[in-house]
């Protein structure tokens, strides 16, 4: 059992939102890797950065995302941070992966009214986003088969440029 489809990317890429209508495109189940960690937690994920630390929230992390990977095949939406795992990295190769591109004044929009996400919940979410994005974005671009820059696009638009049978448009 092999996932279709990994999407990851950014806090507010749309990898809950677009993996979602991707999946339901494809009449295949959805699964979030951030779900499996709250329900195995019994927790919300900013109770867990609080309670337990992020080192403990990462191995968490790794775990949910070995899990999915061998044992759902729709599409899996991983954590924005999974990747900082080099463990992770080397599981995804041989998968199709999707990197949900978001630029910082759009990726701050989408996330701006969420206290959900507590790595963006400091003082100056704009530096906080352009440095996550800045360090993560060669370790996104390692794993990824397919990169979509969602900025100007619908989730509808999203899932369609994933599905192009000659993959996504380059700068256009
Ligand atoms: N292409 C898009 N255009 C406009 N709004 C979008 C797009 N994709 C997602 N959004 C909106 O941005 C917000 C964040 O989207 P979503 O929760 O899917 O992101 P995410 O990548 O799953 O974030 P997280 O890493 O926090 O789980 C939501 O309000 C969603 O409706
Ligand atoms: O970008 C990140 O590091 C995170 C993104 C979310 O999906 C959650 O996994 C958590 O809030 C951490
Ligand atoms: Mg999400």
């Amino acid at each position: 059992m092999t996932p279709k489809f990994v999407v990851l990317g950014p806090p507010g890429a749309g990898k809950t939102t677009v993996g979602l209508l991707l999946a339901e495109r494809l009449g295949v189940a959805f699964r979030d890797t951030d779900d499996d960690i709250v329900a195995a937690a019994g927790k919300p994920i900013s109770d867990i950065f609080t309670d337990d630390g992020e080192p403990a929230f990462r191995a968490m992390e790794e775990e949910a995302v070995a899990e999915g990977l061998k044992g759902h095949d729709g599409v899996l939406a991983l954590g924005g941070g999974a990747v900082l795992s080099a463990t992770t990295r080397a599981r995804l190769a041989d998968h199709t992966v999707v990197f949900l591109n978001v630029g910082t004044a759009e990726g701050v929009r989408r996330t701006g009214l969420s206290t959900a996400r507590p790595l963006l919940a400091g003082v100056n979410p704009r530096a906080t986003f352009k440095s996550l994005l800045d360090a993560r974005l060669p370790l996104y671009r390692e794993v990824a088969t397919i990169e979509v820059l969602t900025d100007d696009l619908t989730p509808e638009q999203v899932v369609d440029e994933v599905l192009r049978p000659t993959g996504p448009a380059q700068g256009t």
